[in-house]
């Protein structure tokens, strides 16, 4: 098994059926009731950092703020009523605590658990007690209850120029209305899709709520996504209009709108306009168009939406095949918000506002969870970055900005550390040594406490001194000096990096949940942190372990309300993703410590299953084949359905600042560990399909030494090639969340699999020293 390595008004009366999770069977786990970028920033090594550590910021603390967030904001729990605000009026909601057999998913004339059309409703999975039985809201309920309780304070914050711009809660929501009356009179359809596709910004928030107060969904389209792939998603939603951001995003909508018979409109939010079309319309034209409309068709739309209704569809980026449509319902989202908001403790913005920063995908339901909906439940405040805010512009945005809380895919960290890491190995002697002592301090304290559990130990002196003369200095040198809360997710991170940010007294709180679940299902927080693990389920939720081995590693099974109501128009699939039972089967494998704390342990849905039977998970071997070599940028394992192993590789290149497409030219790193072995190569296609004997012995050697490690024969990598090009998100091999898209690559790259699997009895390729075993 592996281990984890690397790797939104009117009186609105309804009932809802609610269900709670099936007996969990004695196999199965007791559930656990408690889951080129930033050039500038890290430029702001230990070295500078070491270098002022006698200046004093003057400013509160991280840790400081810590200890004032111990006392448990109790606030945002308002919902545990049958009486919602819900805007101008009120509305009453009826909720039936008879629990049915969870067996009856189907049962006739009532709403199972799921579904695959867009216009149905689903059972809601309540609970009889605690947040699970927290009444049931729509987006508009939610949004209203926050106007009610925050409608002064700041809800999004943005740079015209030089220009700092904001609207409070009261504004939001008055924009979202009128720009929802201007989807209504450019003709959106109930249960049809509003596409939005551009970068992180208040427009993106505005259209993404108003499809909603509309009775359509909100679509987010990847930036990244080819006009094919534009074209696929608009289909399968059915969009009736497609927000873009700008002329580049409108191009691609162009060039596929004949096929898109439902689209009626294009809203272009950025720049000017570079022809005039019909349907074509400027933000300012589309706002203008709801502003004198009267409010009545509106309102009675959001008097009929039920919590049960889907509201949102989350496409699935692909790295297991076809994008699906994960449908969510408003449930899903208001409900997800509050159970996070309660674990994570988030403080109510009428005690003291979060501030975040968006800058991640927002087509991706992590960025859409943290951005849009947790910051809306406590009244926060969310700050947009920069278009080429991964570019290096993020780390401005962020001491700018200064947030108290911010989420990074794994990549994002990773980047850091490179970019601390390089310029750290640049400083003098003194220096570094001060550092590696200040880091060694900061990681035993961290790991010290974090074994302790929560009780209070003394602070080692060595550990307040390393805080005041690098610490603080790192934390502010990031934006990160009010940040109490830093998360990762959404892929695995390893625990180098964990360590790394650890041992700056910055502790990455890991987040693991999927699309399907909208969003976390475990959270690791301050009270309950062990590093590598996910942390425990937020509250409400449930976990099983299914199919356990010895080592009580099983696939990680979720139960809760935020599961999500099924892919539209893919039965067959949704089927496959929830049991008999309506667990939600992830496909990751997991176990549980003694303490109930979760560790991802694999990846099933990305089992390789050779032609001789062997199950083999690729990512530990891809890792150790990385940790070997360390010139390999990315490497995937080939082998399902084949009768041995082999890999692609990728060299480590510079990436365009611009694009973010790979270049030919190597990294320094890289140039330098050509030079260690002799060769003087400075290009990838100096090296790529073997042309440089010198990078292609030290290769095979590094594959020698992790074939060696190997448990089976079937496990050993037979054959191997060096690619033109790296991976990457502009070239489609890597998902929003920098997954690997297997099928993609297995796609791009079909002649030189083939190649691996002729039957020759000499090697196929100049990286192919090794006949098959
Ligand atoms: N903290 C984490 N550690 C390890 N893996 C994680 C973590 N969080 C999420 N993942 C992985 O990401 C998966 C969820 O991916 P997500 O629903 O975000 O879809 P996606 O990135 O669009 O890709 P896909 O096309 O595979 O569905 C999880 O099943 C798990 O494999």
């Amino acid at each position: 098994m592996q281990e984890r390595t690397g790797t939104v008004n009117i009186v609105n009366i309804f009932v809802v059926t609610v269900c709670e999770p099936p007996a969990m069977s004695e196999a199965v786990t007791e559930p656990h009731r408690a889951g080129g970028f930033l050039e500038s920033s890290c430029a702001a090594s230990l070295d500078g950092i070491v270098d002022t550590a006698n200046e004093s910021s003057g400013e509160e603390s991280a840790g400081e703020r810590e200890e004032e967030m111990s006392a448990h904001d109790e606030a945002a729990s308002s919902t545990k009523t049958t009486e919602v605000p819900a805007g101008r009026t009120s509305n009453t909601q009826t909720v039936s605590t008879q629990r049915p057999n969870s067996l009856q998913v189907h049962a006739a004339g009532e709403p199972g658990l799921w579904t695959s059309q867009g216009d149905a409703e689903v059972k809601l999975r309540m609970g009889d007690s605690g947040l699970a039985a927290e009444t049931p809201l729509t987006v508009n309920q939610m949004f209203t209850s926050a106007v009610e309780r925050f409608g002064d304070h700041t809800a999004l914050s943005w740079k015209e120029g030089e220009q700092q711009k904001s609207l409070n809660y009261k504004e939001y929501y008055q924009t979202c209305r009128t720009a929802a009356k201007s989807f209504l009179k450019l003709g959106l359809q109930r249960y049809h899709g509003v596409g939005i596709l551009g970068f992180n910004s208040a427009e993106w928030f505005i259209s993404d709520i108003a499809a909603i107060l509309a009775g359509g969904f909100a679509v987010g389209i990847y930036t990244t996504n080819s006009p094919e792939a534009c074209q696929y998603v608009a289909e399968n939603c059915k969009a009736n209009i497609i927000v873009v951001e700008n002329q580049k995003q409108l191009q691609k909508i162009l060039q596929v709108e004949d096929k898109l018979p439902h689209l009626k409109a294009i809203i272009q939010y950025k720049d000017a306009l570079k022809e005039k079309r019909p349907n074509l319309y400027t933000w300012a034209e589309f706002m203008e168009l709801g502003r004198d409309e009267p409010d009545a068709s509106l309102d009675a739309i959001v008097s009929s939406q039920k919590p049960n209704q889907c509201c949102t569809l989350i496409y699935t980026s692909g790295t297991t095949g076809q994008p699906k449509g994960v449908m969510l319902s408003h449930d899903n989202i208001t409900w997800t918000a509050l159970s996070t908001c309660r674990h994570v403790r988030l403080k109510d913005a009428t005690v003291s506002q979060e501030v975040v920063v968006s800058y991640l995908p927002l087509s991706h339901i992590a960025a859409q969870m943290v951005d849009i909906w947790v910051t809306m439940r406590v009244g926060g405040a969310t700050y947009f970055a920069q278009p080429d805010a991964l570019k290096g512009s993020l780390v401005n945005t962020l001491k700018e900005v200064r947030p108290t809380a911010f989420m990074g895919v794994p990549r994002v960290w990773e980047k850091m550390q490179e970019k601390m890491k390089s310029v750290g190995a640049k400083s003098s002697t003194v220096r570094r040594k001060i550092a590696v002592w200040a880091k060694d301090v900061g990681l035993q304290t961290n790991l010290t406490k974090m074994n302790q559990s929560g009780a209070a130990g003394r602070t080692p002196l060595s550990y307040k001194l390393a805080k005041k003369i690098v610490f603080k200095k790192v934390r502010k040198a990031l934006g990160l000096d009010r940040c109490t809360k830093c998360y990762t997710g959404a892929a695995p991170i390893t625990k180098d990096t964990l360590e790394f940010f650890l041992s700056l007294d910055i502790p990455l709180f890991e987040l693991y949940g999927m699309s399907e679940s909208t969003g976390p299902h475990t959270i690791s927080i301050p009270e309950a942190f062990k590093i590598t693990s996910c942390g425990k389920e937020i509250p409400g939720c449930k976990t099983k372990l299914h199919n356990p081995d010895e080592e009580g590693n099983g696939e990680i099974c979720f139960w809760g309300r935020h599961v999500f109501m099924g892919y539209l128009n893919m039965a067959e699939k949704t089927e496959e993703a929830l049991d008999a039972e309506g667990w939600l089967h992830s496909g990751d494998l997991g176990k549980h410590d003694e303490n109930g704390f979760l560790f991802i342990t694999g990846r099933i849905k990305e089992l390789i299953i050779t032609a001789g039977g062997e199950n083999i998970p690729p990512v530990p071997i891809e890792d150790a084949v990385k940790e070997a070599v360390p010139l390999i940028s990315n490497a995937m394992l080939i082998g399902d359905k084949k009768k041995f192993l082999s890999m692609l590789l990728t060299i480590k290149c510079q990436v365009n600042a611009d694009s973010g497409e790979p270049e030919d030219e190597l990294t320094p790193q890289a140039v330098e560990l050509c030079r260690r072995l002799g060769s003087n190569a400075t290009r990838v296609s100096e090296v790529s399909g073997g042309r440089d004997r010198l990078v292609h012995a030290a290769i095979q050697e590094g594959i020698n030494r992790v074939n060696e490690k190997a448990c089976s024969n079937a496990q050993r990598i037979q054959k191997w090639i060096i690619l033109d090009r790296d991976f990457s998100l502009p070239g489609g091999e890597l998902g929003p969340t920098m997954k690997l898209k297997r099928p993609v690559v297995v796609k791009m790259y079909k002649e030189q699999i083939e190649n691996f699997y002729k039957e020759l009895a000499t090697p196929t390729t100049p990286d192919n020293p090794l006949p098959p075993k």
